[in-house]
């Protein structure tokens, strides 16, 4: 099997990406590009009315959605295929529709297979609007399934 670096690292790859968040041939995906720096990883999103919940107010599971996914993003691109197995968030204000914001990630600690990260999503003048703080386990065990095994198959394979 290609290890995650082969699939996910490649043009091909690139292309097929159907992610719901950062996938570019996504028809109805929300087409993030993740950024990196530092000890950061972020993107900036600006919600239309799509993606409302409350009319003329974002909804919240995209917050949710969008803090998941740079989460995510920091630890693929720093080495770790992950998986999210926890995630809290707080809503702290509501975020209008054409209000663009701002999504950052760090990783506040890594024990092992566990990494324990945490995201703020801002307004453009700083504001907090939302948090999270999320458990990700290391495993390539999505890699798997999508390489066409069963869920029980996968769930037999131990080594990782
Ligand atoms: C080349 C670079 C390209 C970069 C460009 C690519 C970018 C690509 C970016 C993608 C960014 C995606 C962002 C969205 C991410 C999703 O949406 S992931 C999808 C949502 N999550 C899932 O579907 C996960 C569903 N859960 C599962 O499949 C299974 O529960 C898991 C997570 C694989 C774990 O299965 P398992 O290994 O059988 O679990 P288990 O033996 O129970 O636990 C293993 C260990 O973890 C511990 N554990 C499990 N859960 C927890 C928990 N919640 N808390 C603490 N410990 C836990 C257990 O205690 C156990 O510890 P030990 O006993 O070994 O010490």
């Amino acid at each position: 099997m290609p290890t995650y670096q082969e699939i996910y690292g490649s043009e091909k790859w690139q292309e097929a990406n159907k992610c719901f968040v950062c996938g570019k041939n996504n028809p109805i995906g929300l087409k993030i590009s993740v950024k990196h720096k530092g000890d950061i990883s972020y993107t900036t999103f600006t919600p239309g009315p799509e993606h409302s919940g409350w009319l003329n107010i974002m909804h919240g599971g995209l917050l949710s959605t969008l803090m998941d996914e740079v989460m995510g993003h920091w630890l693929w691109s720093r080495g770790a295929p992950v998986m999210t197995v926890e995630m809290n968030v707080r809503y702290l204000k509501p975020v209008l529709i054409g209000e663009p914001i701002v999504v950052t990630a760090r990783q506040k600690m890594d024990r092992g297979r566990i990494a324990y990260m945490e995201a703020e999503v801002t307004l453009s003048d700083g504001t907090p609007v939302a948090r999270s703080t999320a458990k990700f386990i290391k495993t390539e065990r999505g890699l798997q399934l999508e390489a066409g095994r069963s869920t029980a198959s996968a769930e037999e394979e131990t080594e990782e």
